[in-house]
């Protein structure tokens, strides 16, 4: 069965559908490099609203294992693919990344030259466009990746003065962030965006972790105020979206890159330290480095390929961000070690119980 991927620009792909073979769909066309890990990509709720294309020419060959999903479903809102194979050779894998789209119900175009595809979108920029049965003359939509604020239950509370609290603020949180915190001594409770500065503090919180998320940063201008609140009275921490909007509660501004950085090798380099290391990255909007200057933040890293902001820090204060995943799912683990720089900071600290 044909498909149709029809780009904002005019071009149109035509491939064979994969995943779900009824579902029509827009969204923001996007490319990602990552060779591996296309189940926790799919599911990173970052992308909510992103046709996928993978870089990498063949996608699924290790299939779908059980413990590796970012959230509950798949989150994307369509995959562009050069081959999807059902061939599926992993001992933990229990289905296809095919039949796992039509589980989802989303669907995907393979057959696609996403060499060809990339270089567009590298040339013009992401782009809205819309997979389809039938040709189409052009896409007629407002597809952009926009916040949902997908309620999230509280995981635990705890009031043990021995414990440090991470309150995570969810606005599209991955699994493995949660995970990556999660260790003896230390409980995490993750809250709806929503929260109140006083629903926060009422939990008792040592730290709190700001998450990454879809959509644009500027869109979140309502939770900026309760930010900062948070940054007056709790070590921080933020991640990716976390990272934007530790930026604009202080003033500095942010903008949409023409085509972003999604994959799982980008080099960052440590302003501080001047060492490199290899991170997982999936973000279409950056920090303006120059914005940042007049503000109470310091830019801590940069990308290493177009110098973009990758680290902020309060100087005198225990907050500190990134735009890049350290978490890590998938990607490099070489900036894991942040989380425990984070636990570290509230030990230091003494938290505010
Ligand atoms: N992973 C994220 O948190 C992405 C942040 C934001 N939605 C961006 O695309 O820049």
């Amino acid at each position: 069965m044909k498909k149709y991927l029809t780009l904002e620009n005019g071009d149109v792909f035509v491939g064979e559908a994969c995943g779900d073979l009824a579902a029509e769909i827009d969204g923001e066309l996007v490319f990602t490099t990552s060779m591996t890990g296309y189940q926790e990509t799919l599911t990173d709720p970052s992308y909510e609203n992103q046709i996928i294309t993978f870089t990498y020419p063949l996608i699924g060959n290790y299939g779908i294992s059980l413990g590796t999903n970012q959230s509950d479903s798949v989150k994307a809102a369509a995959v562009v693919v050069r081959e999807m194979t059902d061939q599926v050779f992993h001992y933990q894998s229990v289905m296809s990344l095919d039949a796992f789209l039509k589980q989802a119900k989303v669907p995907g175009i393979s057959g696609i030259d996403t060499r060809q595809l990339t270089k567009i979108i590298r040339q013009y920029g992401t782009m809205k466009a819309s997979l389809t049965n039938q040709p189409i003359n052009q896409t007629s939509v407002e597809a952009q990746s926009k916040p949902s604020f997908v309620k999230s239950a509280t995981l635990s509370v705890t009031d043990d003065k021995d414990v440090e609290h991470v309150v995570v603020v969810d606005f599209g949180v991955k699994d493995n962030i949660v995970k990556s915190l999660q260790r003896p001594g230390v409980d995490v409770t993750v809250v709806t965006p929503d929260s109140t500065f006083e629903d926060i503090e009422n939990l008792h919180p040592t730290g709190i972790l700001l998450s990454n998320g879809p959509g644009d940063p500027q869109d979140y201008s309502a939770f900026l105020p309760t930010i900062q609140k948070l940054q007056d009275n709790y070590p921080l921490m933020g991640i990716c979206l976390g990272h934007q909007l530790l930026a604009l509660a202080n003033g500095a501004k942010t903008y949409k890159m023409t085509f972003g950085h999604r994959g799982i090798n980008h080099p960052v380099k440590n302003l501080m330290t001047q060492d490199v290391f290899i991170t997982s990255q999936n973000h279409g909007y950056a920090v303006d480095i120059d914005s940042v200057k007049p503000t109470p933040l310091e830019v801590t890293a940069v990308e290493v390929n177009d110098k973009t902001c990758e680290g902020l820090r309060y100087p005198g204060r225990p907050i500190f961000s990134v735009q890049y995943h350290p978490e890590a799912a998938p990607g490099p683990h070489d900036a894991t070690k942040l989380f425990d720089d984070f636990i570290d900071l509230m030990h230091v600290n003494g938290g505010v119980h």
